[in-house]
């Protein structure tokens, strides 16, 4: 049995619904903001798992060069393997086209089953943007959304007040200052990412060669 088979029989077991928590994310690279941002809704919302869905295609991002999809989920499956609340799923990757949350939550649902209660996780600066999301109408019924702080983008319930009350939570958490953004800059630029990524992304960057400085191509010494 699985640990997540054994989670939902233990949560059968107790009659009460299992609580999937739903981390989206394009993870190019994964780091410990979204680690964090995780396991503290895991802990204040008594979720029974995470699952990390890396996006597929990711089409607001479509004015940059994202990376293989299949580098993207190894790079969680690693960050997330020595949590055993933590799983990764490949519904967004082996899903053609687009990624819209939409189809994720759908394929979820489907996957799960009607005994589980989906809380999709994003940060701030997600949440700010999410009735531009395709089927946003929809988002809401599939799903608990809880929005969770993020540093430089200020966000209160106030700037929430456009979406629904009950189907939104804000949750602050611990401030750390990384993204996948400045992960990427600091490897083109010779810079380390030790601690702002898991040890074994430092070293999975290395080995794949990604992120190579343009025109120059890979660094010799990526430590
Ligand atoms: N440091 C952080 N603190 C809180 N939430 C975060 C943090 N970094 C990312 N997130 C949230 O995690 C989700 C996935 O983020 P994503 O994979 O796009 O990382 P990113 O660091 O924002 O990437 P990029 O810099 O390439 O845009 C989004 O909902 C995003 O808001
Ligand atoms: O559904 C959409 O239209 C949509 C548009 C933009 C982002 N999302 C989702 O939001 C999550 C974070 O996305 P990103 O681009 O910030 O990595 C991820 O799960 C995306 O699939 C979803």
């Amino acid at each position: 049995m699985s640990s997540t088979e054994l989670a939902l029989a233990r949560a059968a077991h107790q009659g009460r619904r299992y609580r999937l928590g739903v981390m989206g994310g394009t993870f190019d690279p994964i780091h410990h903001g979204h680690l964090v941002a995780a396991s503290e809704v895991a802990s204040k919302f008594g979720l029974d798992e995470v699952v990390f869905v890396p996006t597929g295609q990711p089409w607001q991002k479509r004015d940059r060069v994202v990376s293989l999809a299949e580098d993207r989920y190894l790079m969680t499956v690693i960050a997330t393997a020595s949590n055993p609340r933590f799983s990764v799923s490949r519904v967004d990757i082996d899903r053609e086209g687009d990624t819209y949350t939409v189809d994720t939550l759908t394929d979820l649902r489907r996957e799960r089953g009607d005994d589980t209660d989906l809380f999709f996780i994003t940060g701030a600066d997600a949440l700010r943007q999410i009735l531009t999301w395709r089927g946003a109408e929809r988002l809401f019924e599939l799903a608990h959304f809880v929005g969770v702080t993020r540093p430089g983008v200020p966000l209160t319930s106030k700037d929430l007040s456009h979406l629904p009350s009950d189907a939104v939570t804000l949750l602050e958490v611990p401030a750390l200052a990384i993204s996948s953004t400045d992960c990427r800059d600091r490897v083109r630029a010779q810079q380390p990412i030790w601690y702002l990524v898991p040890d074994g992304i430092v070293q999975y960057i290395a080995k794949r060669g990604l992120y190579p400085v343009p025109g120059v191509g890979v660094p010799d010494d990526r430590s």
